[in-house]
């Protein structure tokens, strides 16, 4: 190893050079991602945290650090890979700042230790803070994924599981729940797993049925719980806060209890009788108006629901619908897919239109 106060060509310390790059190389990745959450995101809160980060770094950059810089001399400015040329989406340009700005801090947090007492734990603190950012920002896109989403696929076990799943994902299909009640552990795991990988492959919502185990195991986005599985509490500390927990109610009274829990999204059904939940008496379309004026979390109408009833389903108000037998036995699931999709547009420009509020059922008969 060298010695730490070895001088560069110039007699300026390695060390300062070190540090001056990393400074810049960290400042530089945190305002991209600043200009995404203020112009992208709208999110004061977030580019305010980047900003204070920013300012943060400022203080430990000072003039004998900036004045130990010299591009002419530094071998590092030739080297680029050509992936830096190239960036496929702004989600990879934020993941790609995300990872220089990590690496910038931990070089900044070793090398730091030794310029100043403090520097190497200020700098760590900055490291987790960025981590914590990260993380808030994935759980911002999962939460407004569903936000957005109308159309909702539970899964039932079939041999066309992948297919039928991807093809609805091609017809624009953004949230998947994967529920199988027949299949052995292991094979539910490499479902899931497969099925994870897929949906974020389209940028959609990928969650588990009952199993907080097995959703964790994929990393998926979530779970959906039923009235007899774990608290939603339970699930939220095993699965951490970011992530998104679904419950059923098939009544105002388990609609309100599950709001009041913290579910991030409820099923509300079943609203028509049937077959793929032979034991549930229907709710009908009255719970589904209930929820159209009540609820305050995102609600998916569920149960019995088609291409023929879709209509009186969306005329009762509800704005999302989650499908089990629509998508999975359809010959076409991206036609049908699209469908649907079109319908949920259709109405909402007929609510636009008349400023129908959106928790008041329309009859636009
Ligand atoms: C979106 C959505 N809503 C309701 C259910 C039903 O859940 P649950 O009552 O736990 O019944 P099972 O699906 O586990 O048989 C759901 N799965 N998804
Ligand atoms: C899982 C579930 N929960 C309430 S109804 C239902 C099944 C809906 O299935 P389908 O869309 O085939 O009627
Ligand atoms: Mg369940």
């Amino acid at each position: 190893m060298g010695d730490l106060n070895h001088k560069t060509k110039l007699g300026q310390p390695a060390l300062y050079r070190i540090l001056d790059a990393n400074l810049d190389r960290a400042r530089e990745g945190i305002r991209t991602i600043e200009e995404w959450f203020r112009f992208g995101l709208d999110n004061s809160e977030m580019a305010a945290e980047c900003k204070n980060l920013r300012q943060q770094l400022a203080q430990w950059h000072s003039n004998e650090l900036r004045m130990s810089r010299d591009t002419t001399t530094d071998v590092g400015t030739q080297l680029s890979h050509p992936s830096e040329e190239n960036r496929e989406s702004l989600e990879q340009v934020i993941q790609v700042n995300f990872c220089r700005v990590e690496e910038a801090l931990r070089v900044l947090e070793e090398y730091g230790k030794v310029y100043h007492p403090n520097m190497g734990a200020a700098v760590k603190q900055m490291r987790y803070r960025v981590y914590t950012l990260e993380s808030n920002l994935l759980a911002y896109g999962r939460h407004q994924t569903l936000q957005r989403a109308n159309l909702y696929l539970v899964t039932s076990p079939s041999e066309r599981l992948m297919s039928v799943v991807e093809a609805a994902l091609q017809g624009g299909l953004k949230v998947v729940q994967y529920r199988d009640k027949d299949t052995d552990d292991h094979q539910r795991w490499k479902n899931a797993r497969q099925l994870c990988q897929l949906c974020h492959r389209y940028n959609a919502l990928f969650l588990v049925n009952d199993r907080v185990d097995i959703a964790i195991a994929v990393n998926a986005d979530g779970v959906h719980l039923g009235q007899q599985d774990l608290p939603i509490a339970v699930a939220k500390q095993l699965l951490g806060p970011q992530k998104i927990v679904g419950k059923s109610t098939t009544n105002p009274e388990e609609m309100k209890l599950a709001i009041a829990e913290g579910a991030d999204y409820i099923g509300v059904g079943p609203v028509y009788a049937t077959p793929t939940k032979p034991d549930k008496q229907a709710a009908g379309l009255e719970y589904v108006r209930h929820a159209t004026r009540h609820a305050s979390v995102p609600w998916f109408a569920i149960g019995g629901i088609n291409m023929n009833n879709f209509d009186d389903v969306l005329m009762a108000g509800a704005t999302r619908v989650a499908v089990v037998r629509s998508l999975m036995q359809a010959e076409q699931p991206t036609l049908v897919t699209q469908y649907f999709l079109s319908q949920f547009t259709r109405v909402q420009t007929l609510r636009d239109r008349q400023i129908v509020p959106e928790n008041t059922p329309a009859d636009f008969s």
